[in-house]
């Protein structure tokens, strides 16, 4: 008997085809579907450390008729550079690939914004499907269609808004995660209940150890809320014009801890900081109630995401936040929450209430 399979539908906007979000497990029999007869040739994106996976994946689209290749790019943050995307557009460029081929990315959110920036920037935009292998990219990287490397200067400065023709979350993947990566991806999840779903707090306050596990008892049902809120949230408003950014609670700061640790933190532990220092910003605002800012500590704290990070830095943490992309001209943006899944926007906060904030924060 097979097993069920969910499937969250994204909005076409701007110009875009609406897409599904599948959720399960052996999903790849869905993928020459999603490639469509169109392609001659298949480009299956991924990193180092899912080399057999990539190979395999290759070899079945192969025996299917498509010329396919593997292209296999650097582990984690190391994929996200320009040279990494020059090395695949070169890939593509000596198989020939031509606007009716197709890449597939397949990996954790390192890999799936790169491949699809290689998708949106390979003769203007080519068709590209999601295969995300972490909790972090099931619920929030291969979704929405935000693509993108990250510069010198700082956390995902080029990029491109370009949307996939479906993503497809096998559940089996998440066995041989390593369990800090498993973690880090419950900070978007956590991020998700804060914003928009609180029965997600709930769930992973029940049992906080077992949320830590693809083999808990929720883990379906945690990752296919949080796709629901990212899938809401982006089928209005795909090119962050306002409601999406609410997406970016924690990581102002999240990301200017990132540039600062030159990448080797993982996304979700930054952000994870990042909401606790929102957290703060949001009391000390005045915007948000001691209990739902207390709650940031504890439910994140309680499956083993950071909460602090090195005071001395506030300086130069600062300044790498003037380049965030909510920012406008001099003035600094922030996500906070006016209570419990009700985000919003704080404008140019004063100084000392910033410092008084990562005062929180700082060890
Ligand atoms: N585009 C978006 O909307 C969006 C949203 C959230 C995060 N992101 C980006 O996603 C990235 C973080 O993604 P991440 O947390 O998935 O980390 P990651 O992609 O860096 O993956 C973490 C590590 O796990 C390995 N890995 C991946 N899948 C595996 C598996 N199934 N088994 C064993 N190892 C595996 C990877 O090779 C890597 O070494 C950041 O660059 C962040 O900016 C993008
Ligand atoms: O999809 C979005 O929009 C988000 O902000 C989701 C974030 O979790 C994600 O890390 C995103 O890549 C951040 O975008 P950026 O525009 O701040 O680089
Ligand atoms: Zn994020």
């Amino acid at each position: 008997m097979s097993e069920a399979v969910t499937r969250i539908q994204v909005a076409g906007t701007a110009g875009t085809e609406p897409y599904e979000v599948l959720v399960g497990r052996r999903l790849l029999g869905e993928l020459a579907g999603l490639i469509g007869t169109r392609a001659k040739r298949v480009a299956v994106i991924h990193p180092e450390a899912l080399a057999e996976t990539g190979d395999a994946l290759r070899a079945d689209l192969a025996e299917q008729g498509f010329e396919a290749i593997a292209v296999q790019v650097p582990n984690a943050e190391e994929a996200k550079t320009a040279e990494v995307a020059a090395y695949c557009w070169k890939a593509l460029g000596q198989s020939g690939f031509t606007r009716t081929d197709v890449i597939v990315g397949v990996g954790g959110g390192a890999t799936t914004d790169v491949a699809g920036f290689v998708a949106a920037t390979w003769l203007r935009g080519v068709r590209w499907i999601a295969v995300p292998t972490t909790v972090l990219a099931m619920v929030d990287a291969a979704v929405g269609g935000k693509t993108g490397i990250n510069t010198a200067e700082g956390k995902n400065l080029v990029g491109a808004f370009h949307p996939p023709a479906g993503v497809l979350c096998d559940l089996a993947a998440l066995d041989s995660l390593p369990v800090n990566d498993y973690v880090s991806g419950l900070a978007e999840v956590i991020k998700a209940g804060f914003i928009a779903d609180p029965v997600i707090l709930d769930l992973i306050e029940a049992d906080p150890e077992a949320a830590r596990t693809p083999a808990g008892p929720h883990t379906a049902e945690l990752i296919e809320r949080s796709i629901r809120v990212k899938a809401e949230v982006v089928s209005s408003d795909l090119k962050e014009s306002g409601r999406r950014e609410i997406l970016n609670y924690g990581h102002t700061l999240g990301h200017a801890i990132e540039k600062n640790e030159r990448y080797k933190w993982r996304h979700g532990a930054a952000v994870s900081v990042g909401m606790h220092f929102a957290a703060e910003l949001g009391r000390l605002a005045g915007r948000l109630d001691d209990a739902t800012a207390d709650r940031h500590r504890t439910v994140l704290e309680a499956v083993g995401l950071p909460l602090h990070y090195r005071y001395d830095q506030w300086p130069k943490l600062l300044e790498n936040m003037k380049v965030d992309k909510k920012s406008r001209g001099d003035l600094l943006r922030f996500i906070v929450l006016d209570g419990l899944a009700r985000p919003t926007v704080l404008e140019g906060p004063d100084p000392a209430v910033l410092l008084a904030a990562y005062g929180e924060v700082g060890q």
